[in-house]
């Protein structure tokens, strides 16, 4: 079975509180994004991970697609598949693309092998492999607090806008960002914001991570402004970096405005 893992974005991303787990509590709305990896899950004689494409850090036995599968493993007994990812969505990026990968594991295993679980017993099994893996479950906007992992519905259309991406290929630790944050709270909440003209978002959602990030890495303020300059109506780093978003009216080419080497995915949002 072949699927197509997506990206998510962050509207707006509030680090409201260090937790006692070490974790932080956070707000923002998750909205997906069609960037997307290639998935392919077929039974196999012994189980096998491999991936093309972007290079994956780490050792492949953690990767979130292997993870997932072992993780299910002990509950039910599956047999040994191949799991093949292509990868072309950035690492490291904000986009939450392995944790996309390690949520499409578990609903591919669900379906190819009849577990006939429901969407919340999916998002329990997503929940310890990354704080923004239950997300892809259902895979819909939604409000989001606590590590990220807890959901509420919201009303956010964009279907009528045109987003761009833009990536620099620079790598930002999630850990290492979330190191960097005194939490607070936010000026302005969330869902107030998102039910008011995109025209107002601008002065009143942000992103805690891009002071601190922005700071480290200037190409990312660089590309901010270059993407309001174009015209964008919002424009925003995505998660902990290094991704920003700039959503525009109208259908906007940016290919030629940034470095050949800076990776961009264009299109309408759902
Ligand atoms: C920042 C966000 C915002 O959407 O997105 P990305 O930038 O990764 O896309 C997420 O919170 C990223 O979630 P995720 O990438 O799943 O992080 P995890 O693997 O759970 O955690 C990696 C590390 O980040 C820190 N962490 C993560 C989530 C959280 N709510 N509090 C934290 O302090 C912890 O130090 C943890 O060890
Ligand atoms: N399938 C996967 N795709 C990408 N990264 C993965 C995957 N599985 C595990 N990882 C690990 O997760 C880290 C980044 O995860 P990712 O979700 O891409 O970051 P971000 O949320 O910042 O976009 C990588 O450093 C990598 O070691």
């Amino acid at each position: 079975m072949v699927t197509f893992p997506n990206a998510k974005i962050n509207l707006g991303l509030y680090v409201t509180e260090k937790r006692p787990d070490g974790f932080h509590n956070i707000e923002s709305c998750f909205y997906p994004v069609q960037w997307t990896d290639i998935l392919e899950i077929i039974p196999a004689q012994g189980f096998a991970f491999s991936s093309t494409g972007i290079a994956i850090p780490g050792d492949p036995a953690t990767n979130l697609c292997a993870k997932a599968y072992h993780l299910m493993q002990k509950d039910h007994s599956l047999p040994p598949v191949h799991i093949h990812l292509h990868k072309t969505i950035p690492i490291g990026a904000g986009l939450g693309g392995g944790s996309a990968d390690g949520a499409f594991t578990i609903k591919v295993l669900n379906s190819l092998f009849n577990l006939g679980l429901q969407t919340p017993e999916m998002e329990a099994y997503a929940r310890p492999l990354g704080s923004d893996c239950a997300f892809f479950i259902r895979n819909e906007p939604v409000y989001c607090f606590g590590k990220g992992d807890q959901f509420e519905d919201i009303q956010v259309d964009l279907s009528q806008y045109f987003i761009v991406l833009v990536n620099p290929q620079v790598h930002v630790g999630t850990a290492e960002a979330y190191a960097g944050i005194i939490p607070k709270q936010p000026e302005y909440a969330v869902k107030e914001t998102l039910a008011l003209p995109i025209q107002n978002w601008k002065y009143r959602l942000s992103n805690d991570f891009e002071t601190t990030v922005c700071a480290k890495y200037p190409v990312i303020r660089d590309i901010k402004n270059t993407l309001y300059a174009q015209g964008a109506l919002y424009a925003s780093m995505s998660g902990s970096g290094s991704t920003v978003y700039g959503i525009f009216e109208k259908e906007k080419d940016v290919t030629g405005i940034f470095p050949p080497n800076f990776m961009i995915w264009q299109g309408k949002l759902g």
